[in-house]
């Protein structure tokens, strides 16, 4: 079984993501840290992400060494590792922030990234923005979280203590520039996570799946 969440940038994605894998007892995949993994990469490396070809040739030249970038749904949480080096702490910054859109727009690490995930084999949640539309169409349950920008932006500051309207403005330049892959697929149950709390919200998505297989 795939089950799909898609949704914009802190509509409790990851969260809802985790709370529904671990009721379910399998993992959750976070695209998301795929795409902030390489453009953490291309910024450490001075790449440009105006252009594909010298991050996926340091992608490529990382996994012919041996030390490839890998995404590692644990059960305790995604984690991005490089080789033997966990880079997770390093992906979610203002810094990443500012230049993952602008990587995500590029065709040829989208592709690089749809190849990472379907690696993987199900039964698996899947987490991001295109989840239930290019990359698992087939999932049997799909679901898009939305919430208004100012609750989005409050929970962000929970997280990351900065200025309210900054990080709300911060969130809005990020849909806009994220909108091209982030449309709802058709079939997508949409819950609006600002109904809730993120409990409920976990609820209100299990209570759309079949229960898993009793022991
Ligand atoms: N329904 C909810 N009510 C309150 N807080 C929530 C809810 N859903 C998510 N959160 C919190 O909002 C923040 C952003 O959630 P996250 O799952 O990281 O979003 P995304 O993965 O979409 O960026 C986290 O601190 C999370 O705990
Ligand atoms: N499937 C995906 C997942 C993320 N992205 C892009 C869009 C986002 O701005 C960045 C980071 O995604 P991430 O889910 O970590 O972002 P948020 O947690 O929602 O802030 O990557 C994408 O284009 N496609």
């Amino acid at each position: 079984m795939i089950v799909t969440i898609d949704g914009v940038a802190a509509s409790g994605k990851s969260s809802v993501a985790s709370g529904v894998a671990r009721a379910l007892n399998i993992p959750y995949l976070s695209s998301g840290l795929l795409y902030r993994a390489a453009t953490w990469a291309a910024l450490s490396q001075r790449l440009p992400l105006t252009d594909a070809a010298p991050l996926l040739s340091l992608l490529n030249r990382w996994e012919a060494d041996g030390t490839p970038l890998t995404l590692r749904p644990l059960p305790q949480g995604n984690e991005i590792w490089v080789g033997e080096q966990n880079v997770t702490d390093l992906l979610h910054t203002t810094e990443v922030d500012a230049h993952v859109s602008a990587a995500a727009q590029l065709p040829e690490l989208r592709a690089w990234v749809d190849a990472q995930l379907h690696r993987i084999s199900p039964p698996f949640v899947a987490e991001g923005r295109d989840m239930g539309t290019a990359v698992f169409p087939q999932a049997q349950a799909k679901f898009y979280l939305e919430a208004s920008a100012r609750v989005r932006a409050q929970r962000r500051v929970q997280e990351r203590p900065q200025d309210l309207e900054s990080v709300e403005a911060a969130l809005r330049l990020r849909d806009e520039r994220d909108a091209r892959q982030s449309a709802p697929a058709p079939d997508a149950v949409h819950i609006d996570t600002g109904s809730g709390t993120l409990e409920q919200i976990i609820a209100q998505v299990l209570s759309h799946l079949p229960a898993p297989p009793t022991e």
